[in-house]
């Protein structure tokens, strides 16, 4: 999948960042006495009061660690049925083809590997919001998005194994599993990647070298919203497939690293077709749909060579962990990678 690296987790994957739904909180879980003490008040004040409230919450987040640890595995199996079994209703659309694309991205992709490429020309073709670096450009044709929102209803109501695409949206589709890393998400990747080089150099922007690609779905009877978190990525593209839908705006507050006491929330509507990218830390949420069906494809891209400095969800140095295809987008590090360098090392990689 890489060039000879493998890719890897942290071992945080399995104690950290885990979301106990009904208080809407992120724990991170050792053991029972542990989460007592760093979680207990914030749990109270959200409403988990008696004892058995609590060793609900403990039942709960022990499964999820529990689900994590079976996932890999897990994943494979249901990759290996699918590719056998299943009858895609559009196979073009697995992979990635020049007439999916927007002209209007076309023409920023060309202005992008000109000469002429700059930040300043690049906005000039993006609608930006506040000061947050959050961005939206034209990505895909309407006809693109329709006809793969029916292929995944297609997989969707058919008796293949699914996946869900995180720990906190439970309808979805993961996208490796139906096969459409390499043909599909890696290209898509490598060609947002002049685009993402001068929006977030200090990210690795030029550097993206693995991605996790999901489609979220929200509508009235399964999730109709998503609470407040960051991604575990670098850069993240969250584009709006459809189909007919109102509210359900995303709303974009603080970068994790730098909280402010009193966070100033921006919200950014949907836009069938148009892609929004935002740093992975940057924290949000996306608000209720009012009626419909919401579909997005959601695309975590990460760069190894950042992230094997600092792990974006524990912040500590990766504990790496054995992992299949991208992983978490870790790597081993290499000899000149094991002195702490500037992210603009990522040039290199
Ligand atoms: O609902 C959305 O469009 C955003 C989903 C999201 O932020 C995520 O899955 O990380
Ligand atoms: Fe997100």
């Amino acid at each position: 999948m890489s060039a000879g690296r493998p890719f890897r987790g942290c071992a945080c994957f399995f104690t950290d960042n885990i979301f106990v739904r009904r208080f809407g909180l992120h724990v991170r879980y050792r053991d029972g006495p542990q989460l007592r003490r760093d979680h207990g008040r914030a749990l109270r004040e959200r409403g988990c009061r008696s004892e058995e409230q609590l060793r609900e919450v403990l039942r709960e987040v022990e499964a999820e660690v529990q689900r994590r640890k079976q996932l890999t595995h897990q994943s494979v199996e249901r990759r290996a049925i699918i590719s056998k079994c299943y009858k895609p209703k559009h196979p073009e659309v697995y992979t990635l083809q020049d007439s999916f694309l927007a002209p209007e991205f076309l023409e920023i992709e060309r202005f992008c590997t000109s000469p002429a490429a700059d930040l300043q020309g690049l906005l000039s073709y993006l609608e930006s919001f506040s000061d947050k670096r959050i961005y939206r450009l034209p990505v895909f044709t309407e006809q693109f998005c329709q006809a793969l929102v029916d292929e995944l209803e297609n997989f969707e109501q058919s008796d293949m194994p699914k996946g869900r695409p995180n720990t906190m949206n439970n309808y979805g589709v993961l996208l490796n599993e139906l096969g459409m890393d390499e043909p599909f998400l890696t290209p898509l990747r490598e060609r947002l990647r002049p685009i993402t080089a001068l929006l977030y150099p200090e990210l690795g922007g030029a550097c993206l070298d693995s991605h996790k690609a999901f489609v979220v779905k929200y509508s009235l009877h399964e999730d109709l919203d998503l609470s407040s978190h960051y991604d575990n990525a670098e850069v993240t593209l969250n584009v709006s497939l459809g189909k007919e839908f109102t509210e359900g705006n995303l709303y974009f507050g603080d970068f994790n690293q730098d909280p402010s006491p009193m966070p100033k929330y921006i919200e950014v509507e949907h836009v069938v077709g148009r892609g929004l990218l935002h740093r992975g830390g940057q924290i949000h949420g996306a608000l209720p749909i009012g009626s419909g069906q919401r579909w997005n494809l959601i695309v975590w891209m990460r760069c190894s060579a950042v992230r094997n400095q600092l792990c974006p969800m524990c912040h500590r140095k990766p504990q790496l962990v054995e992992a299949e295809g991208f992983g978490d987008g870790f790597t081993e590090p290499q000899v000149q990678e094991e002195l702490p360098q500037p992210v603009s090392a990522c040039a290199l990689g």
